[in-house]
């Protein structure tokens, strides 16, 4: 069996983070791992605290992994300080992890800032080189290009720019302001849409960590890049689709909607 490995913050509620990693890769056919970064006290109206790793105990975490049962991907979500950033770099770089996919977590869905500001500048130095692919929203593609983004040809010139600058592929999601459902891929000097059907579904929590997560778990299965982001936009739009109605903000999606008898009660 083909191995993931999720670098994230816990989510109490279940629907984002390192629960929505291990859900997801599972249902994916791949054996899920984790090294959490913090702890968040969450649901889905917000996040009321969060308790961060140490370093060291982040470092102590990942060692364990990458001795044993190494990973055929790594998936990083939320890491919220530059010592953590700085500990997960030098032990990717040390064990030689290979597909590693950079959801750059900055603000949850209900608002909630998840990344320090000490932070993005070291996202950008220690991590951002090493990935494969990088899965910003618009919001964090505006802050990772410092350009405003409006329609699909500023999603085109930020994915372009980010790309170019940290050397890894770039896929700009528009699910939040812009082109509805449709992602745009930059990798190689080119761009490529994905167009996805937009369902109309208001419970959107961890939709980010879900498509990053499905991403790695098929890049782990040996599809390519662009064979993986499909699988994963088919993979999320199932999961929205199942219209899972769960919580008083914006609930978590049904990640196990191909289960046979998933949510029937
Ligand atoms: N209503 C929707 N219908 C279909 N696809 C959607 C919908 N909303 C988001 N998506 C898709 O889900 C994926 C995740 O995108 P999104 O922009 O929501 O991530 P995000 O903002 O990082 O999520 P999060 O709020 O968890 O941080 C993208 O492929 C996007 O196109
Ligand atoms: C722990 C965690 N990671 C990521 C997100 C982004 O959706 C969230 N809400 N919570």
């Amino acid at each position: 069996m083909k191995t993931a490995l999720t670098i994230a913050g816990s989510d109490s509620s279940g629907g984002a983070g390192i629960q929505a990693d291990m859900k997801t890769m599972t249902a994916n056919g791949v054996y899920a791992m984790s090294a959490v970064t913090a702890l968040t006290a969450q649901n889905t109206t917000g996040v009321t605290d969060i308790l961060e790793s140490t370093p060291h105990f982040l470092g102590e975490q990942l060692d364990a992994i990458f001795t044993d049962i190494f990973p055929d991907a790594v998936k990083i979500g939320m890491v919220s300080s530059a010592d953590l950033i700085v500990v997960i770099a030098e032990k990717l770089k040390q064990y030689k992890a290979k597909n590693i996919v950079v959801d750059p977590v900055m603000v949850a869905t209900s608002g909630a800032k998840l990344l320090r500001d000490d932070a993005v500048e070291a996202l950008c130095r220690e991590l951002l080189p090493l990935a494969a692919v990088l899965t910003p929203n618009i919001p964090e593609a505006e802050i990772l290009s410092g350009m405003t983004i409006t329609d699909a040809t500023g999603m085109e010139a930020a994915a372009k720019y980010i790309s170019e600058k940290y050397g890894c592929a770039v896929l700009c999601k528009g699910g939040h302001k812009v082109n509805d459902a449709d992602d745009l891929l930059w990798r190689n000097g080119f761009g490529k849409w994905f167009h996805g059907k937009r369902i109309d579904n208001p419970n959107t929590h961890g939709t980010g960590c879900t498509l990053s997560s499905a991403i790695a778990s098929n890049l782990a299965k040996g599809y390519d890049l662009d064979e993986s982001v499909e699988r994963a936009k088919e993979y999320i739009s199932g999961a929205l689709a199942a219209m899972l109605d769960l919580g008083h903000g914006s609930g978590p999606m049904n990640h196990m909607f191909a289960l046979k008898g998933a949510f029937t009660e």
